[in-house]
């Protein structure tokens, strides 16, 4: 067993990096929603463009980001007021994530879990979707399950340093 002292130096390093990776994955998340909605911005404008993530018939981002489930996510009423892009309720989430990753409380990082994990089942939905009812390969749809992946480990595992400070 190590000195308490020694202890809570070595958690408060992990945590620094933990929120640090937590920091660098949700901007990476930013970039990508960002750029998702520029592209269904862009074709919506002229539906000539040709985004870089349109590499052939069945690997197409244009065609998913046009989609009807590409707004609300095809799940609220067309037309109403929460029937906005899909990549808008993502910067939203990844900038909350860079904000709750600036404090250290558990509770706080709870309902950071929390959300993350509606995140991660949003993303199984959209997958499946993706997958099953599109049948195209979205390349900034699927860096964004890898990002949720890589996000909900991140702060499980910052939970957990927290939760061992605690006793
Ligand atoms: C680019 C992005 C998602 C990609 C995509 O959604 C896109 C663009 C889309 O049009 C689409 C169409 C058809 C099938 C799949 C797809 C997608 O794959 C960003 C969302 C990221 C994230 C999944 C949002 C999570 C929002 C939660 C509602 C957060 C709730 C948190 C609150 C409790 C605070």
């Amino acid at each position: 067993m190590r000195a308490p002292a020694l202890k809570n130096f070595s958690i408060a390093m992990k945590m620094k990096d933990l929120d640090r990776a937590i920091i660098a994955t949700s901007i990476l998340g930013v970039v990508v929603s960002t750029y998702s909605l520029h592209v269904e911005m862009s074709v919506a404008a002229e539906p000539e463009y040709k985004a870089y993530c349109d590499l052939g018939e069945k690997v197409s981002c244009s065609k998913v980001l046009t989609s009807e489930y590409a707004t609300g996510f095809g799940l609220v009423a067309k037309g109403s007021l929460w029937d906005i892009p899909n990549c808008i309720y993502g910067i939203f989430f990844y900038c909350l994530m860079v904000l709750l990753a600036t404090y250290d409380d558990l509770r706080l990082v709870r309902v950071q879990f929390a959300a993350a994990l509606t995140a991660v089942l949003s993303c199984v939905y959209l997958a499946y979707l993706l997958l099953f009812v599109l049948h195209d390969l979205c390349i900034v749809c699927l860096t964004t399950y890898i990002v949720n992946a890589v996000l909900i480990t991140l702060i499980y595992k910052k939970m957990n340093y927290l939760a061992k400070k605690q006793c």
